[in-house]
């Protein structure tokens, strides 16, 4: 079966905006594909549809070659989505909201995948006393913990600092390295890739 994601001719409007229209892309075995475009140009919008959580007015979105309606349920084995917000439970530990997110891990792959996002030493400290930054970092620590073959990422890299950003670009190069899938926003550029990244870019839209 080919692995695969497909947007099919996907449309969007939005405050009588046409967000997108015809918009088609795949994303196939092995590719990083980044959604490019300024705030309110209807990114998240579009990865929201990837997912499943919305639907488009128009056009279909396909995994497997199947329309998520059909294909939801093997859609979500197969997922990683880390949203704008990415459901952390503040009042959880980090090491609580791993076990939570990802209950097949062992004590020990957890505490490695904080130690590589820079949180060793805050494993058992309720999460809403972290910073900004060390919150968002709890969320990226599934980069180390998943098996899903796709990755759907709104702005992985907000308030993250530099080291950090590295650390997650390594990590995502190896997912696509070995056959995985990235579509992800970003406002930063991908810095020091040796792999393409292929970017599909958004307008905004215009007026109807
Ligand atoms: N549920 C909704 N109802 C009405 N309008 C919406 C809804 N969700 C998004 N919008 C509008 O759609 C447009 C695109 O929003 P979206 O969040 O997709 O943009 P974005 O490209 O991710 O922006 P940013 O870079 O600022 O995060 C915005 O003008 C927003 O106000």
């Amino acid at each position: 079966m080919e692995n695969k994601l497909e947007a099919v001719g996907l449309y969007c409007e939005r405050d009588d905006r046409h967000l997108f229209r015809d918009l088609s892309f795949v994303v196939a075995p092995g590719e990083w594909v980044q959604i490019a475009g300024g705030n309110g140009a209807g990114k998240t919008t579009l990865l929201r549809m990837l997912t499943g959580i919305i639907r488009p007015d128009r056009g279909e979105v396909r995994w497997q070659t199947q329309p998520l309606s059909r294909s939801r349920e093997r859609l979500h084995t197969d997922l990683l989505w880390i949203g704008h917000q990415p459901g952390i439970k503040t009042s959880l530990t980090a090491l609580q909201n791993l076990a939570f997110f990802h209950p097949d891990s062992t004590v020990s792959q957890r505490l490695a995948a904080l130690g590589q996002v820079g949180l060793a030493g805050f494993e058992e400290v309720p999460v809403v006393t972290l910073s900004a930054g060390q919150q968002r970092n709890v969320a990226m620590a599934r980069l180390w913990l998943t098996c899903a073959a796709l990755w759907i990422l709104d702005e992985p890299f907000t308030a993250i600092d530099v080291v950090g950003v590295a650390r997650l670009t390594h990590r995502m190069a190896q997912h696509v390295t070995a056959g995985g899938r990235i579509v992800m926003t970003t406002h930063q550029p991908l810095l020091d890739l040796t792999l393409p990244v292929r970017m599909v870019s958004l307008t905004g839209g215009e007026q109807k």
